[in-house]
């Protein structure tokens, strides 16, 4: 680490106590940014990275409603406003009890080089809650993204702020939150992505995320003239954006050896086909169940808190939440011939698993590059919005995988190492930062 980066992050450390996750995310942009910067005077001069790493607003405030007992339940809500120099702020909202301000503090920031890489005028902006959905009746859900609500719709907008899902946050919730919106405020319009087909909703939204992880595999591979046919996927979490990646790949001919959820994972060496895979939908969104009776249905080894990267890939594709794929994970995905890493998750790899990855040049993507499809799609939901609307399916598909090619280039473009490996990180960090580092330039010191 040289000097420059050295101080920068010592500061950041001063002044950001008790989140390590942002310092974590700020890290390995700056890593990679600074020596990039310091060959252009006119970011350094104007100190574009210290603006960066400051949200340029946040929103902290109480949550409280009623449970089925007629009990109050307080939570604490927030949104994290982190900039909108080449856009509204836009990103989604988490609900899980792990949230605090330094996590979403994170995800915002990935966010502002994630959303410009779309190449889609979006800012960034991220938002949640420590209410945790799982185990709650629907009416509980809709009690709290009321009263969420209540105090969120002062603060958003469809030109100032779009959130959407993210963790905790699917149809449903979006459903009971653009209800609320609209009662108080009388207004239909496009505040939230991820909004149902019949009211507002964009057609491929929900499948974005995972579907556009694995166009941006399918992108890597290309370069080494292979494809997903045949190959071997584990992939960790059941939620949005696993589900889709896991039905891309089958339709692509690969086959899917496991899936997960907070309490563990399943390893079915048959293969998850799409009969299976709608049993998983239905199991997650419908009846809100455990992995593990997977493992009953289909007869196949349950591994109860444990996470799938010992199983033996040929890609794999974290697909839950940060960190976690760690080192030891990495030291087994690379030994059992794993040779390609795509992140579905915001973070899922530490650090130090990267480092394992890229020493042994095993093609790695950040989750910035590689999740954009999701958020990219939002953008492709707030336009039709503004046109009122609605694209074919096809037509919002054919975008999809056209912005997923152009973020593959863009990393390519600034990714490519003197030996010829391309750094998907490198890439997607200053390809992100360049758009928005030159609007803000534009704006003036704000
Ligand atoms: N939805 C989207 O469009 C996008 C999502 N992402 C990222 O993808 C990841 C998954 O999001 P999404 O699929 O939408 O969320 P969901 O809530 O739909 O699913 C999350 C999945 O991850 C598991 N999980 C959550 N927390 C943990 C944990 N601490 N340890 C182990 N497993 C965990 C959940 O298990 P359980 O049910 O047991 O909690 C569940 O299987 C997140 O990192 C999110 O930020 C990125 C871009 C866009
Ligand atoms: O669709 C969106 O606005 C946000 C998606 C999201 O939260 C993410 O990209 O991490």
């Amino acid at each position: 680490m040289n000097e420059s980066i050295r101080h920068f992050i010592n500061n950041l450390k001063v002044r950001n106590p008790g989140e390590p996750e942002f310092l974590q995310a700020v890290t390995e942009v700056a890593t990679s940014i600074i020596p990039y910067i310091e060959s252009e005077p006119r970011y350094r001069n104007s100190r574009i990275l210290e603006r960066i790493v400051e949200p340029e607003r946040v929103v902290m405030f109480r949550v409280p409603w009623l449970d089925d007992k007629g009990e109050i339940q307080v939570n604490r809500g927030f949104r994290v406003q982190m900039n909108s120099a080449i856009g509204p702020y836009k990103g989604g909202l988490r609900f899980h009890p792990s949230v605090n301000l330094g996590v979403l503090k994170f995800l915002a920031f990935e966010q502002i080089f994630k959303n410009s890489l779309t190449g889609l005028p979006m800012g960034a902006g991220k938002g949640g809650s420590d209410f945790d959905p799982k185990g709650k009746s629907d009416n509980e859900v809709m009690k709290f993204c009321q009263s969420f609500m209540t105090e969120l719709y002062r603060h958003v907008g469809a030109d100032t702020d779009i959130p959407a899902g993210d963790i905790g946050v699917g149809g449903r919730e979006i459903g009971y939150l653009f209800g609320q919106y609209k009662r108080i405020t009388g207004a239909f319009n496009g505040v939230l992505t991820g909004k149902g087909n019949e009211w507002g909703g964009s057609l491929i939204r929900p499948e974005a995320t995972g579907y556009g992880l694995v166009y941006f595999v399918e992108e890597m591979l290309r370069t080494r003239e292979e494809s997903l046919l045949g190959k071997k996927v584990t992939i960790s979490g059941s939620g949005n954006v696993a589900q889709f990646a896991a039905e891309k790949c089958i339709e692509k001919g690969a086959k899917v050896l496991t899936i997960s959820d907070s309490e563990g994972f399943i390893y079915d060496p048959a293969g998850i086909d799409k009969e299976k895979l709608e049993y998983i939908k239905d199991l997650k969104n419908n009846t809100r169940g455990r992995i593990k009776k997977y493992a009953a249905k289909y007869h196949c080894e349950y591994f109860p808190g444990e996470r799938p990267w010992k199983i033996k890939c040929d890609i794999a594709l974290p697909n839950a939440t940060q960190n976690e794929l760690d080192v030891n994970d990495a030291r087994a995905l690379v030994k059992g011939g794993c040779s390609c890493v795509a992140e579905g998750a915001n973070m899922p790899c530490t650090p130090e698993a990267v480092a394992v990855f890229n020493k042994a040049q095993v093609f790695y993507a950040p989750g910035k590059a590689a999740n954009a499809g999701g958020v990219a799609v939002s953008g492709l939901e707030m336009s039709q919005n503004s046109q009122r609307y609605s694209w074919t399916r096809t037509k919002v598909d054919n975008k999809l995988k056209e912005i997923m090619h152009e973020i593959h280039a863009c990393c390519l473009k600034y990714g490519r190492m003197a030996d010829g490996h391309v750094n998907y990180e490198q890439g997607a960090n200053i390809s992100g930062f360049v758009k928005v580092a030159d609007a803000m330039l534009a704006q003036g010191v704000v």
